[in-house]
């Protein structure tokens, strides 16, 4: 029998590592309860016989995907999944009752072309993708409280956005000047065996990967094109490097006034994230690293202007399954519920 007095929690897709990340954190969630957890290969087991130093966290069994039992139980459902798979869930669970958290690409994006054609996956709930909010708190506060329905964004595009948007949101760059080379870690890709996450594929070296192509591109496009009020084409870049978690994105961009030094870049970014406690601006020379970041949902941005080129230079880092998945899940959680935004979220990196 669960404590009625905290919210009841679900999460479907508790094997992987977005799924094992929302366990760690809800544990110490003081609003929270985890009453539910569902999977498809791990169905059947304990949650403890896939995560064995977790089972003092929780010793639930895994279920199979039983959408009215769940909604029965659970008040808030989260769905950590491959691309493709929410969208068949959310809609029943919606009209059940249900507050919905989707990690995947499934509810990110305002026109479902786009997404087709990028995913390759088909879509039938249109009415319900319409009611979607995207889950980056830092743009969207108001609109996620008032959400049931929260389409969380994606690692690179959470990185890429925190860094660009003071400067498209004010019109301080040439919009479609604007480049991301970003680097990520192979947790990036998920739990499920990958040759290419492979350790002797993937240690001791540095690859660019999806050039001129990630999925992400269009999801950081939208978002960028509603802040600069016309559409834009950014060029993205992501990177595999050799560690486990994290994500640095380097931005560049032409300024469209290049008297701007670093130090006025810098208050205007600090006068920006004014109210965002999970952002934090580097002080002037300071430049993030994502160790800094990792198992905390915090972002770190560091400026700087090359007075040659006229280029501002913006270097974001998070931690991937945090404030690039699991924890920004839980910070829309929040805002949902009308508690603090920070409630259940660690500060303080796993390093020095
Ligand atoms: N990893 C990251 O850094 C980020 C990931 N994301 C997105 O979050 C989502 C989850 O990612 P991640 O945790 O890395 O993925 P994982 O591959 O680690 O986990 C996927 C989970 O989905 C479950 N699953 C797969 N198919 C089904 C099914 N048909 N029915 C029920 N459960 C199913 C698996 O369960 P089982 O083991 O039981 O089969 C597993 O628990 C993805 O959409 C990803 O793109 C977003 C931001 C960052
Ligand atoms: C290192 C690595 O493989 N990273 C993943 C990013 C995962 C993610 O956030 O993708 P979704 O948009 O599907 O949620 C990738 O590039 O596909």
């Amino acid at each position: 029998m669960g404590d009625l007095g905290r919210l009841q929690v679900g999460i479907i897709g508790a094997s992987g590592y977005g799924g094992v990340q929302l366990v760690r954190l809800l544990k110490d969630h003081p609003q929270i309860e985890v009453v539910y957890l569902g999977g498809e290969s791990s169905a059947g087991k304990r949650f403890s016989d896939i995560y064995p130093h977790l089972a003092h966290c929780i010793d639930l069994k895994i279920e199979a995907i039983d959408l009215d039992i769940i909604a029965e139980r659970c008040q808030v459902v989260f769905l950590s999944l491959p691309n493709g798979l929410a969208c068949e869930m959310a809609p029943k669970l919606l009209e059940k009752g249900c507050k919905v958290l989707d990690l995947s690409a499934d509810y990110r994006f305002s026109n479902l072309e786009t997404y087709s054609s990028w995913y390759g996956v088909e879509r039938s709930d249109e009415q319900v993708a319409t009611t979607a909010v995207y889950g980056l708190p830092e743009l969207y506060r108001d609109r996620i409280a008032n959400a049931q329905l929260v389409g969380c964004p994606g690692c690179y595009p959470t990185a890429s956005l925190l860094a660009l948007s003071p400067l498209l949101k004010q019109g301080l760059i040439q919009p479609e000047s604007a480049i991301i080379d970003a680097k990520s870690g192979t947790s990036g890709g998920g739990r499920q065996a990958k040759t290419n996450l492979l350790l002797a594929e993937a240690d001791n070296s540095l690859a660019a990967y999806g050039v001129a192509h990630h999925r992400h591109t269009p999801e950081i496009e939208q978002i960028c094109s509603e802040l600069a009020g016309h559409e834009v084409m950014i060029q993205f870049t992501p990177h595999l490097i050799p560690m486990v978690r994290g994500i640095l994105a380097t931005v560049y961009a032409t300024l469209r006034d290049p008297g701007l030094v670093r130090d006025d870049l810098i208050t205007i970014y600090q006068a920006f994230y004014r109210s965002s406690p999970w952002v934090k601006i580097l002080p002037s020379g300071t430049y993030p690293q994502t160790k800094w970041a990792a198992g905390t949902n915090l972002c770190y941005i560091g400026i700087e202007v090359d007075p040659r080129t006229d280029r501002v230079i913006v270097m974001s880092a998070i931690d991937n399954l945090m404030k690039g998945q699991a924890g920004q899940a839980i910070q829309c959680l929040n805002l949902m519920m009308g508690w603090e935004e920070t409630l259940g979220l660690p500060q303080l990196a796993f390093y020095p």
